[in-house]
């Protein structure tokens, strides 16, 4: 069997963020990203701080894993990143997953094409807003939403706009009038990843949840979209493995 480089196994939690948000969830977390955006949550997976934790597993190896850590305590597994599309061989892990009947759930950002997305139960894409230091390859965008929509029409895809300023708000109203038929959610921006008072941390985004949600209020351009914070920053705060 072909190797995936590993970072983390978690779970059960719950999805935080997003198109199933609240769904229980195991979480599988890939090593490596072609972005490098400046608020990345998850920055160990590419800036080389935690390449000593990087395992070479195989789809066998993550499923023992799952299995070892989540019992029969789950149905439905988030891969998430770094940027998972980058993996040709996380094929073998995606029909594993599906050969034991559980729902599959990506996080990328919308820069790599492959085949297997098309076998995604939840796909959610995250183009990302000027505030990450990233530009957005629109016709690489095109390509892959043009793609999955042919390919994967039993299965739910969403675009997620991570927003922390009005910069952001303007990028993100152009990617959903971009897309209008594609579901759309503004996630609101951790600006303290490395805050470790919970509580506090908890405050300043609430307040930024309301300052994004008054934006949308106000916009006629966003009248079909869905506001959300990340639920399990919360709950838990930038504790890592939740
Ligand atoms: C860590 S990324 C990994 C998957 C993929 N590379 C991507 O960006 O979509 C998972 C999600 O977390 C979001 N995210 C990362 N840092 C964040 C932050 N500081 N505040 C809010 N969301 C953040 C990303 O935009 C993405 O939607
Ligand atoms: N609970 C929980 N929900 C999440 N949704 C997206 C996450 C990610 O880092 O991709 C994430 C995560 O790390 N934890
Ligand atoms: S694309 Fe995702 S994992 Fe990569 S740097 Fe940006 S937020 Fe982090
Ligand atoms: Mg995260």
């Amino acid at each position: 069997m072909k190797k995936i480089p590993v970072l983390e196994v978690f779970g059960p939690t719950i999805q935080g963020e997003g198109m199933v948000i609240g769904q229980k969830t195991m979480f599988v977390r890939t090593a490596g990203c072609d972005y490098s955006c400046s608020w990345c949550d998850s920055a160990f997976t590419w800036d080389g701080s935690a390449k000593d934790d990087i395992r070479q597993l195989t789809a066998d190896d993550i499923w023992s894993e799952l299995i070892q850590l989540g019992g029969d305590r789950f149905s439905h597994v988030t891969i998430s990143g770094g940027n998972p599309a980058l993996l040709t061989n996380l094929f073998e892990l995606v029909s594993l997953l599906k050969q034991n009947g559980k729902k599959i759930a990506i996080e990328t950002q919308g820069s790599k094409y492959q085949e297997w997305l098309n076998d995604i139960d939840d796909l959610t894409i995250s183009p990302k807003p000027p505030s990450s230091g990233m530009k957005t390859d629109f016709d690489k965008l095109d390509e892959i939403i043009e793609k999955v929509s042919l390919h994967n029409q039993e299965n739910l895809i969403s675009l997620k706009v991570v927003v922390f300023d009005l910069n952001d708000l303007a990028y993100a109203k152009k990617v959903h009038l971009r897309y209008p038929s594609i579901p759309f959610y503004l996630q609101v921006g951790n600006e303290d990843v490395s805050k470790s008072d919970t509580t506090e941390l908890a405050q300043t985004l609430l307040t930024k949840y309301e300052w994004l949600i008054e934006q949308v209020i106000e916009d006629s351009d966003l009248n079909d979209v869905r506001v959300l914070p990340q639920l399990h920053t919360l709950v838990w705060g930038n504790k890592r493995g939740v």
